[in-house]
């Protein structure tokens, strides 16, 4: 049986590629039950927490938030070679991270009339370290250390209890290394809400990082629309990649790379854009081979029913198929991987040749993995040390800026209509005027 349904994209029409291209969370439930979430929390407050708590993760302590100490007690208690994993990680991440972020500055756009950018770090950012069905160690990594090069005050890390049993001690611990002291044992829709409202005594977040399931992608994006709500960094939902395979690649690579996202999540997608029958035919029995020792095969194998290959007869349907897909990730093995690389227009990140696993940039390569699907990588990168800082911009204009911009100011307001604001700006020019300016 083929585990990849196969479509030859010379074949679809329009409308069937843009049909193709739909993620499997598009049709869940998550968003109404995310609404139905934050309604309540909104409305009830701490007992809509608690209870959620309960139903969701078994777990509702009388304080969520975990004590420092015993984030101290867990970095002491890491293995000594996972401390040097998490750190060797975070090393490379912030040499990447520390490349980014907004610049301030300031320049004369009319003569007497200074405009200035003026760039800040958030007050309070909330961190959403996924930990449903595997505790992603490293997303607290992926965050906490842009968090920390933008210099923000307050860094709240929220992540889901094991089933019935507190939180994942080695999340606790990389917190601990991290130097992070406000860990929160919530996570769901129910957690995302208590951190974007600033109830069950959890600070209120001005932003929200990071990914999660598709409830906790659709909490983030309602919340983000619901007035007083903290603002969401991107839409991070379920693991997808696109691979692009030419009968040059290694099949068993190929599969190994698209089980590695498959096993993240029944929601997630995987595609393979291959240019020959025999090549799909040869990833799908590598899959079948590797998927047996998967101690996550169940996962694996619901999100490969979503899953496809699409048969392309040259470079440029293949451009065309990882465009319209706007992947979360893309990764490239062909003759001429650049070649293509340079044509590529939406992707969230791209990963080049044989040797560049996408289970690498996933750890510690240094970019960041927390990174737009389903097709928003059309409008997003992943997170930044910019999504951590804001701008404001000042102008400072004396008397002679004043005359000088009035003309243009007030014929524009003019145009517009509104005559208070011509008034505003006429009032300066005739008292610049009067003073000689
Ligand atoms: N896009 C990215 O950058 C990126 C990065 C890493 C991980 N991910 C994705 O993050 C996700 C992690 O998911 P996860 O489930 O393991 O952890 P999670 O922390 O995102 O979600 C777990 C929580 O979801 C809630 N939940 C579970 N089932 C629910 C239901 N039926 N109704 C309401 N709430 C429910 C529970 O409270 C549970 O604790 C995966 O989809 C993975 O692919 C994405
Ligand atoms: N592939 C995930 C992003 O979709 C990131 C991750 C974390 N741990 C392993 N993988
Ligand atoms: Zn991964």
């Amino acid at each position: 049986m083929a585990l990849l349904t196969r479509y030859v994209w010379a074949e679809l029409s329009a409308d069937e590629r843009a049909a193709l291209m739909a993620r499997p969370s598009d049709s869940s439930d998550a968003f109404e039950v995310a609404a139905k979430i934050l309604a309540e929390v909104r409305a009830e407050g701490e007992t809509a927490v608690r209870r959620y708590a309960q139903e969701l993760d078994r777990y509702a302590p009388a304080d969520f938030r975990v004590p420092v100490s015993e984030l101290k007690a867990a970095a002491d208690a890491l293995d000594p070679e996972d401390a040097k994993a998490i750190l060797t990680a975070a090393d490379a991440v912030r040499r990447y991270h520390d490349c980014q972020g907004y610049k301030s500055y300031s320049l004369e756009t009319w003569s007497g009339g200074v405009a200035q950018r003026r760039v800040t770090p958030l007050d309070v950012a909330g961190l959403y370290v996924p930990a449903g069905t595997a505790p992603l160690v490293s997303t607290l990594v992926m965050l906490a250390i842009p968090a920390q090069i933008a210099g923000v005050g307050r860094i709240a890390v929220l992540t889901p209890p094991m089933k019935g049993a507190g939180p994942d001690r080695t999340i606790l611990g990389a917190a601990g290394l991290l130097g992070l002291d406000e860990v929160y044992a919530l996570g769901g829709a129910h957690g995302v809400a208590a951190l974007g409202f600033g109830v069950a005594r959890l600070p209120r977040a001005d932003r929200i990082f990071g990914p999660g399931n598709a409830y906790v992608a659709a909490a983030k994006a309602l919340l983000a629309q619901t007035p007083g709500g903290a603002a969401a960094d991107l839409p991070a939902g379920p693991s997808e990649v696109i691979i692009i395979a030419d009968d040059s690649a290694d099949p068993d690579f190929v599969a190994l790379d698209l089980l590695a996202q498959a096993e993240h999540d029944r929601l997630a997608q995987v595609v393979l854009i291959a240019f020959s029958e025999r090549f799909i035919g040869l990833v799908e029995r590598a899959l079948k081979a590797r998927l047996d020792g998967l101690p996550r095969r169940d996962i694996a194998l619901s999100a490969l029913s979503a899953s496809k290959a699409f048969l392309v007869r040259d470079e440029a349907e293949a451009v065309a198929a990882a465009n319209a897909y706007a992947g979360e990730h893309l990764i490239i093995q062909t003759a001429d991987p650049e070649a293509i690389c340079g044509e590529i227009r939406h992707a969230g990140s791209i990963f080049i040749g044989p040797w560049t696993p996408e289970a690498a940039g996933d750890y510690a390569a240094g970019p960041n993995h927390a990174l737009p699907t389903a097709g928003a990588a059309r409008a997003y990168g992943g997170v930044s040390v910019e999504m951590f800082q804001k701008t404001t911009s000042i102008l400072r204009f004396d008397g002679h800026g004043a005359a000088a911009i009035a003309p243009t100011v007030e014929r524009l307001a003019a145009l517009e209509g509104l005559d208070a604001h011509r008034l505003a700006m006429a009032a300066r020019r005739i008292k610049a005027e009067e003073e000689g300016l």
